[in-house]
């Protein structure tokens, strides 16, 4: 491991390994979540109509101000039977049709509502009316190819009477977990041995990324175990295992993959935690092997297996998302690699702040977990200062 690859060559060696999945139709309420894999397009006007914004009167801005007859109430899907003539108006709801010939709507606050009449002051032209088509027009293309559909997305497709939309197929991952140390709870610990939080803790983030995963098990630190379960593992379009990786004597996984026909692509990377991270290819299975640590496999997780779902998938942005922060306190640099340290956000009149919690080494899980934030601190000479803008990942 002499000469480390930054994280943001590992990255991009990882993306170019990876081959989109082949894309399916899905109902929308199913694709939340999942990327577009062609664009879609509105298949009517939104609004369909020219609507009301506003509960009130509609009626022609040029017969405004003055005492106007009302000749009907427009309720939302219900328009009214017959156009606006001049001098006329019409009770109408939020959502309702502006009967054709009126062009502006009067609020029910500035109105006086005499029942059979109405008294309104002067208006602007077209106040209150939603245009026809003013949010797209029928055919044109709301959602490009790329996009991952978050419920606003999900919620637009909707409004645009589309039912059905083509997605990249859901991501199958398979997580293997190694270590002779290993039990599960509430099975008692014997002399040695350490509950096992790696599987889940993956499970957990790489279902959250859209990733559908089949846990393959957790193997002792045994050759012939190895092999069975990553040759099993080696079947989905993603294998993730958790430790095994550094240079100890019972470190199997690099070499167990090795023998099944793995191509490393790259081990080690100049980061900390997670520095051991090894990654491969066999066929279009991605294959990396993370850090036992178990916040080594977290930020491994985080920062290079949850971009390669997305790439995956096809998103059009598939790289890191971090998020602009302030640091509440001063933090060393180190010359030659990134450090991914644990913090807790907050939010106040200058931005985000964010402040280191107390424990950074790698096997402090629990520490970890009093963090919401995971903030890059650049390679680089001396400190970052109190203030300084750093990016951070939500935890
Ligand atoms: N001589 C060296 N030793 C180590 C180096 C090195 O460069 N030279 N690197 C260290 C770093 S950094 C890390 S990170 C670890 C990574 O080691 P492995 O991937 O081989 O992981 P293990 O040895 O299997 O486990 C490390 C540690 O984590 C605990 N662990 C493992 N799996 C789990 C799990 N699923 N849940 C909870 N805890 C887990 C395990 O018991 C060990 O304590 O290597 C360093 N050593
Ligand atoms: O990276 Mo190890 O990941 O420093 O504990």
């Amino acid at each position: 491991m002499s000469s480390l690859l930054t994280p943001e060559d590992a990255l991009e060696r990882i993306v170019s390994r990876v081959r989109v999945l082949p894309s399916e139709q899905v109902q929308l309420a199913a694709a939340a979540n999942r990327v577009l894999a062609e664009p879609a397009r509105a298949l009517v006007d939104l609004p369909p109509f020219p609507s009301s914004a506003m509960d009130g009167f509609a009626l022609r801005a040029a017969d405004a101000p003055g005492v106007l007859a009302v000749v009907g109430r427009v309720a939302a899907g219900r328009p009214a039977e017959r156009p606006l003539a001049p001098g006329e108006a019409m009770g109408i709801s939020t959502g309702g049709v502006v009967p054709e010939g009126a062009d502006t709507v009067v609020p029910l606050e500035i109105a006086v509502d005499r029942g059979d009449s109405v008294e309104v002051p002067d208006v602007s032209y077209g106040d209150n009316v939603r245009r026809r088509g003013g949010d797209i027009a029928c055919g044109e293309v709301a959602l490009a190819a790329g996009l991952e559909l978050t419920p606003t997305r999900i919620a637009a497709l909707a409004a645009c009477g589309v039912s059905r939309v083509s997605c990249a197929r859901v991501p199958r991952v398979a997580v293997l977990v190694t270590g002779t140390e290993l039990r599960t709870p509430p099975d008692e610990l014997r002399e040695g041995e350490i509950y096992e939080s790696n599987g889940v803790m993956l499970e957990a983030a790489l279902t959250r990324a859209g990733a559908a995963v089949d846990r393959v098990g957790v193997v002792s630190d045994d050759a012939v175990e190895h092999r069975e379960a990553i040759a099993r593992g080696l079947e989905a379009d993603v294998l993730v295992t958790s430790g095994g990786v550094s240079v100890g004597p019972h470190d199997l996984v690099r070499k167990v993959e090795a023998e099944l026909g793995v191509e490393e692509v790259f081990w080690g990377i100049a980061m900390r935690p997670g520095k051991p991270l090894a990654f491969g290819v066999r066929g279009d299975t991605l294959v990396f092997g993370l850090p036992g640590n178990p916040v080594s496999s977290l930020v491994g997780c985080l920062l290079f297996v949850v971009p390669a779902l997305r790439a995956l998938q096809g998103a059009a942005d598939a790289g890191w998302r971090f998020l602009p922060g302030l640091l509440a306190a001063p933090l060393r640099r180190n010359a030659v690699r990134d450090d991914f340290v644990r913090a807790r956000s907050v939010w106040g009149a200058a931005g985000v702040t964010l402040s280191p919690v107390s424990g950074q080494e790698s096997h402090m899980i629990v520490r970890a977990a009093a963090a919401d934030a995971l903030v890059r601190v650049p390679r680089g000479e001396g400190e970052l200062p109190v203030g300084a803008t750093v990016g951070y990942l939500p935890l």
